[in-house]
C-alpha cells in the first residue's frame, strides 16, 4: 500500500474506530479518489440513518456536557439534595435498559478478564492513577459538600433524543472557573460544539479545596517526573506547575445515576492531561476500562470505590488508554453520607492550557473542533486529531447534531516549539 493511502487509512480509522473494516474504508477512499474529508462525509452518510447516529454517539451524550438550552432548568426544589430535573423525562440509562454495573461499551471479543477491584494502596500498580483519602481538612470537605448540594439544585441536565424519545443525562453538570489575569475566559469555553454560557466562578470553599489538591498533585507530579526513566516529563505534557483554572462539577442523586464510559475532551487540556478528581458525599464505584488495541495490552475493567473527601489523580496516559465511568450500581454498592445521603458530588479540576485553548481550529459547521487522541490504531497511536464535535449549523445547511466530517491532525511538536518560543519571548520582554 502506498504511504499516502496508509496515512489516509489511519485518519479514517481514527475517526471511525472499528465501525468499518479496513477494506470498507479503502473502498470508500478509492471512490472519493483519496480525499479523506470527502471519504469521511461519504462514510458518515452511509453509516448513519438518524437513529443509528444517535446510538453510535451515545457515550458522548453521557459524558459531562452542557445542558440543552431547549428548556429552562426547573426552579430549585425544596430539598437541597435534589438537583434540577425536568419532570417527566426519563434518564438515558433507563431508556437504554442499563443494568446496575453494566458497562458493556467495548468490543466483546476483547473483553479481558473479570473486573479487578483496586484500593488506594493498589491502584497505582494497575492504572496510571493515584487515590488519596482524607485529602481536605474534614470541616472544609463537609462545608464544600453543603455548598455544592445547594449549587447543584441549579446545575443542568442535558436533554437529547434517543430512539426518538427525549431523555436526560443521568447526572447534573456545571462548569466553574477561576479567572486569573491570563487565565481562561468563560465566554470562550466551548463544549460539544456549543458555547458554554453558564460558566460560574469558583466559590471560596472550592478555591480552598483546589489549593489543597494542587499541592498534592504537584508533589506527586514531581515524584513521577523523578521516577521516570528520563527523569523528565513527557514533552507533550503541561510544563511546570499544575495550576487548575477550570472545574467540571457533576452530581449523581443516587445509585441509579452515573456517567457512561468516556474520555475527557482534550480540546483545552491538550495531550496527556493530569486531572484531579475530588469525590464528596456518597461513596460508590468508579470504573476505568483499558481500551484494547492491537499490539497493546488487552481490555480490562478496573473498579475503585471513591469515598467522601478522596482525591483520584488521573495521570497520563489515563485519557489516552482508558475510558472512565461512574456506572449505575446496586443500592447496596453505595454507602450514603450523613450530609448528602445517596447523592455523590464530583469535582474534576483541570488545567486549560493557553496554547490549546487559544488556537482551536474551526470545523465546517463554524464551531470549534474537538481534540481527541487516537486510541485504537497501533500505527497512529500516540497522535491526536481535531474533528467536528457534532455541532451542526443550520445557517450552513448542516443539520444540528450532525458531524461535518472535518478532520485535522494535531502537530504536537510544532505546538510545543511554539509554546517554548512564547515562553522565551516573555523572558526577553
Ligand atoms: O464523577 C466522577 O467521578 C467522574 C466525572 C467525570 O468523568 C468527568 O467530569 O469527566
Ligand atoms: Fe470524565
Amino acid at each position: 500500500m502506498a504511504d499516502a493511502n496508509d496515512e489516509a487509512l489511519a485518519q479514517l480509522i481514527a475517526v471511525f474506530d472499528s465501525q468499518f473494516s479496513e477494506s470498507q474504508l479503502l473502498a470508500a477512499l478509492a471512490r472519493r479518489r483519496g480525499n479523506v474529508a470527502s471519504t469521511i462525509d461519504l462514510l458518515l452518510s452511509q453509516q448513519d440513518p438518524p437513529a443509528k447516529r444517535r446510538r453510535t454517539a451515545i457515550s458522548d451524550f453521557f459524558a459531562p456536557g452542557p445542558a440543552s438550552t431547549k428548556k429552562p432548568a426547573s426552579p430549585p426544589p425544596e430539598s437541597s439534595v435534589v438537583q434540577s430535573s425536568t419532570a417527566g423525562l426519563r434518564n438515558a440509562f433507563d431508556l437504554l435498559g442499563k443494568k446496575a454495573d453494566d458497562d458493556n461499551d467495548d468490543d466483546p471479543a476483547s473483553s479481558g478478564g473479570p473486573p479487578i477491584w483496586l484500593k488506594a494502596d493498589t491502584i497505582s500498580s494497575a492504572v496510571p492513577c493515584e487515590l488519596f483519602t482524607n485529602i481536605l481538612p474534614p470541616d472544609l470537605a463537609d462545608t464544600l459538600l453543603r455548598v455544592l448540594l445547594t449549587e447543584a439544585t441549579t446545575w443542568r441536565r442535558r436533554e437529547f433524543v434517543l430512539f426518538d424519545r427525549e431523555v436526560q443525562s443521568p447526572h447534573a453538570t456545571s462548569f466553574y472557573e477561576d479567572r486569573t489575569p491570563d487565565g481562561v475566559s468563560a465566554a470562550d469555553y466551548w463544549y460539544g460544539g456549543k458555547r458554554e454560557k453558564e460558566v460560574r466562578t469558583m466559590p471560596p470553599a472550592m478555591r480552598a479545596a483546589r489549593d489543597f489538591i494542587a499541592l498534592r498533585v504537584n508533589e506527586r507530579m514531581r515524584a513521577r517526573d523523578a521516577a521516570s526513566p528520563s527523569g523528565k516529563r513527557h514533552f507533550a505534557e503541561l510544563r511546570g506547575e499544575w495550576r487548575p483554572n477550570i472545574c467540571v462539577a457533576n452530581s449523581y442523586r443516587d445509585h441509579e445515576e452515573g456517567v457512561g464510559p468516556h474520555i475527557d475532551k482534550l480540546t483545552y487540556l491538550g495531550p496527556r492531561p493530569t486531572i484531579g478528581s475530588l469525590s464528596l458525599g456518597a461513596a460508590r464505584p468508579f470504573r476505568l476500562r483499558r481500551i484494547a488495541r492491537p499490539g497493546g495490552a488487552p481490555a480490562q475493567t478496573f473498579n475503585v470505590v471513591l469515598p467522601h473527601n478522596s482525591l483520584l489523580i488521573m495521570f497520563p496516559p489515563t485519557q489516552e488508554e482508558y475510558r472512565h465511568s461512574v456506572p449505575k450500581c446496586q443500592s447496596s454498592s453505595l454507602s450514603p453520607h450523613p450530609i448528602s445521603h445517596a447523592t455523590r458530588i464530583n469535582l474534576t479540576f483541570r488545567v486549560s492550557r493557553q496554547e490549546y485553548q487559544n488556537s482551536v481550529p474551526m470545523c465546517k459547521c463554524g464551531n470549534p473542533a474537538e481534540l481527541r487522541p487516537v486510541v485504537k490504531q497501533e500505527k497512529t497511536f500516540g497522535r491526536y486529531f481535531y474533528m467536528c464535535g457534532t455541532g451542526g449549523s443550520e445557517a450552513r445547511g448542516i443539520p444540528a447534531g450532525t458531524n461535518c466530517g472535518m478532520f485535522e491532525w494535531l502537530d504536537v511538536k510544532a505546538k510545543v516549539s511554539a509554546a517554548a518560543r512564547n515562553e522565551n519571548e516573555s523572558y526577553v520582554w
